[in-house]
């Protein structure tokens, strides 16, 4: 096979080459497979890290500072050491907990393990994690790694997450939605922790000697409205440290009035970066002939490629399954694991595990893998600088889907995931010159996210008034005003902009969309929760149907047996039914031998059903079942009454309404936006409803509507009247 650069050294050009610690390097040893050997091993590595050797100074500054600011590089040590510093330097004593925060659950989980290994503690006790519907932690648990979602959630109910005595949000650079709105909450934690802790000890300090009134004023003014729900509760000042290898540390510590900023010097292996001598016209293409170069030309180790998302996952592995066929007789053979966030956990979880003997593991990934983990055994990381990013239009209530290039943070992130066991190389699939334009960050979230779910949660925090909750990022005043009338509409708010009762409340205890949680609400009344369920769930995850290019016409012949004629979410419903009816049935036949995985696999390969889209579908759908039930929602099927289904789905999603226009295009109801029917929906191809329901509305090349059933626009005034009052 010959390639237009014979070696990944002639086809990119070094720049970087990080400085290395000769003493600091360790080999990997094949041999040390007994236990003892293992920890030493983990002890030796520990002491090598960079943070190490600034642990006194570390404790330190944080005893002496409320919120302190860490940069460090990727595989400084960060994440897995500073916890363990700080529960060795007493910051639990009396049963308090440290917690960690991070953007991502596999992350969370995977750091969570590993640290529970270098103390030599069962996962769940010393240390654990706590990630959305997987709770690792006891009553003993005293370094507790986790979402940052999930710690919002904590917040609903311990509003002064009085057990925790430091908070590590880690990766802030990635301001998330959740972090940023996490951060302005912890301020506000802080300042009214500290100032309970201030009253505690002046009231003390007036008893002892007699304090001057003026003081006695202010201090009483202060704590007026931050104290009044904490009053008699004695609760120490919280710890709060930022961290991440790619922050704006003087961003963070402007918004935190000033805070100290510590950087930690130097990383323990060092990853030298190449970039291409020419522009790459095809990221895809590029990245095979990467891998195959690597593969034949550099020495052992793994790769990890960073993708766009899905599809482009699985068109890279047809590829190289393609590839490998033709490469010469008895070279290593290649395996191939993707992972990206619709995977299930414990397929996503299958990356961590070392190749078998012979393979060399080529991981293709979204950036789910981008930060925090260490992967053992990545040895060459490829980035092709590109992201998809989702952006929100809150006047059209439309989404887009972009591909944009990475942040220089994303590819510092990206390039780190190497060089974290010994010596790596990260090839960026673009010109240095590019580097140079990337920008610092991404955008925060929370300026291009629909606002919707931040504020009611914020409302159920308490948090009245968005434009007065202190957030690091300045929001617009329109999509402010308009994700209020989205919530309004919905029933969560009253008109007044209060958290309603109960439908504002229940809302927002589900970890899902407002408009998701309404529609459960709804189903319950409808009497059509399982329906709805089974909806959501399948509705939250990507790609359902999936055929390779040259078995499409076999597929469609499949899909036409789930097809429903009023549309996609009762299509949906029928994938869903069909496939439990075929678990039912091979275990009513007995076959105990086959595990349900491998029944689901083998229904999904027949019925050209994307095998990990449906897994996940069934966790959410348990997940969220789960949450129904707590909430004594009553969970009834509407049978075969479909259009009290319909019915149900107008109740839910009158906000995404489209109607037919004479050239066959459709005019959203709302926004007054010209959109067309997806290639994905059963209505693509078959008579076209004059009027519909649909649940995305995204940007492409197009302006497409997914997800759409056929409805009577006479119910919309029956069945949202508060919508059509505002739309007349
Ligand atoms: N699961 C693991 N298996 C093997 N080694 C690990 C594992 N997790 C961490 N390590 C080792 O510990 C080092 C420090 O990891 P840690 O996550 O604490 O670094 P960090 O500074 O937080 O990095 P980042 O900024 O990339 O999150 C890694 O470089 C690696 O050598």
């Amino acid at each position: 096979m010959a390639y237009s650069n014979p070696s990944p050294s002639s086809r990119f050009i070094i720049t970087k080459n990080s400085q290395l610690n000769a003493k600091n390097m360790k080999r990997r040893s094949t041999e040390d497979n007994s236990s003892f050997a293992k920890k030493q091993k983990i002890a030796q590595q520990r002491k090598s890290l960079p943070i190490a050797s600034v642990e006194k100074r570390i404790l330190e500054e944080v005893k002496m500072n409320d919120t302190l600011i860490i940069v460090g590089e990727t595989g400084s040590g960060k994440t897995t050491q500073l916890p363990q510093f700080l529960f060795n330097g007493g910051f639990c004593r009396d049963g308090r907990v440290i917690g960690i925060t991070q953007p991502r659950r596999v992350a969370a989980v995977t750091v969570a393990k590993r640290v529970a290994e270098e103390c030599d503690v069962e996962l769940g006790q010393k240390v654990g994690y706590s990630v959305r519907f997987d709770d690792m932690t006891s009553s003993s648990t005293r370094i507790k790694y986790m979402t940052d979602g999930l710690l919002l959630r904590e917040a609903l109910l311990d509003p002064f997450l009085s057990r925790y005595s430091v908070i590590i949000v880690d990766e802030a650079h990635e301001r998330t939605v959740h972090t940023d709105v996490l951060l302005g909450l912890l301020k506000n934690v802080q300042k009214a922790r500290s100032i309970s802790t201030c009253k505690e000890s002046i009231l003390e300090g007036r008893k002892k000697a007699n304090n001057s009134a003026a003081l006695k004023k202010e201090i009483n003014a202060q704590c007026h409205i931050l104290l009044k729900p904490c009053q008699g509760s004695k609760l120490s000042p919280l710890k709060l440290i930022i961290m991440s290898a790619s922050l704006d540390a003087r961003g963070f510590s402007e918004y935190f009035g000033g805070a100290k900023a510590v950087h930690i010097q130097g990383r323990q292996h060092p990853v030298d970066i190449f970039y291409t001598h020419h522009v790459e016209q095809d990221y895809i293409d590029a990245a095979l002939i990467t891998i195959l170069q690597i593969h034949l030309e550099e020495g052992s180790g793994d790769m990890l490629v960073f993708l766009t998302g899905q599809d482009d996952i699985e068109s890279l592995q047809r590829l190289i399954q393609e590839r490998v066929r033709q490469l010469p007789e008895g070279s290593q053979k290649l395996l191939i694991v993707p992972i990206f966030s619709s995977l299930p956990s414990e397929i996503q979880m299958k990356v961590f595990k070392p190749a078998p003997h012979g393979f060399r593991k080529v991981i293709l990934a979204t950036n789910i893998a981008e930060t925090s983990i260490t992967i053992p055994g990545i040895k060459y990381v490829i980035d092709p600088g590109l992201v998809k990013t989702r952006s929100y239009d809150p006047c059209t209530r439309m989404e887009s889907l972009k591909i944009v290039p990475t942040s220089k943070a994303q590819a510092l992130q990206r390039s780190g995931r190497a060089g974290r066991e010994g010596a790596g190389k990260c090839f960026r699939l673009y010109q240095e010159s590019e580097f140079a334009k990337l920008a610092d960050s991404a955008t925060p979230e929370i300026k291009r996210l629909n606002l919707s779910n931040v504020i009611l949660q914020l409302k159920a925090l308490g948090v009245d008034d968005i434009t007065e909750f202190d957030l690091m990022e300045k929001l617009s005043m329109r999509a402010i005003e308009k994700s209020l009338e989205e919530l309004i509409l919905l029933g969560a708010l009253t008109a007044d902009k209060k958290l309603s009762n109960p439908v504002g409340h229940q809302m927002a205890r589900f970890p899902l969309e407002p408009i998701y949680s309404k529609a459960l609400i709804v189903a319950s009344e409808f009497n059509c929760l399982e329906e709805m369920l089974i909806t959501v769930a399948m509705l939250l995850v990507d790609s359902m149907f999936y055929a390779p290019r040259e078995k499409w016409e076999e597929a469609r012949d499949k899909w036409k047996c789930f097809s429903h004629v009023e549309g996609d979410h009762l299509t949906l419903v029928n994938v869903y039914r069909a496939s439990a009816e075929s678990l039912e049935k091979s275990r009513l036949a007995g076959s105990k031998e086959k595990t349900a995985e491998t029944i689901l696999r083998k229904w999904c390969k027949e019925n050209f059903i994307n095998y990990s889209s449906l897994r996940h579908a069934r966790d959410i759908h348990s997940q969220i079942q789960g949450h129904v039930e707590q909430m004594g929602l009553r969970i009834s099927s509407c049978g075969d009454d479909m259009l009290q289904f319909r019915r149900c789905l107008t109740a839910s999603f009158f906000l995404k309404v489209a109607l037919k226009q004479p050239d066959g295009s459709y005019r959203t109801f709302d926004s007054s936006q010209v959109v067309q029917i997806h290639p994905t929906s059963v209505f693509f191809r078959t008579k076209k409803p004059e009027c519909v329901v649909f649940n995305e509305l995204i940007r492409t090349e197009r302006n497409y509507i997914r997800d759409i059933t056929r409805i009577d626009p006479a119910w919309i005034p029956e069945l949202a009247p508060q919508y059509c009052s505002t739309q007349s």
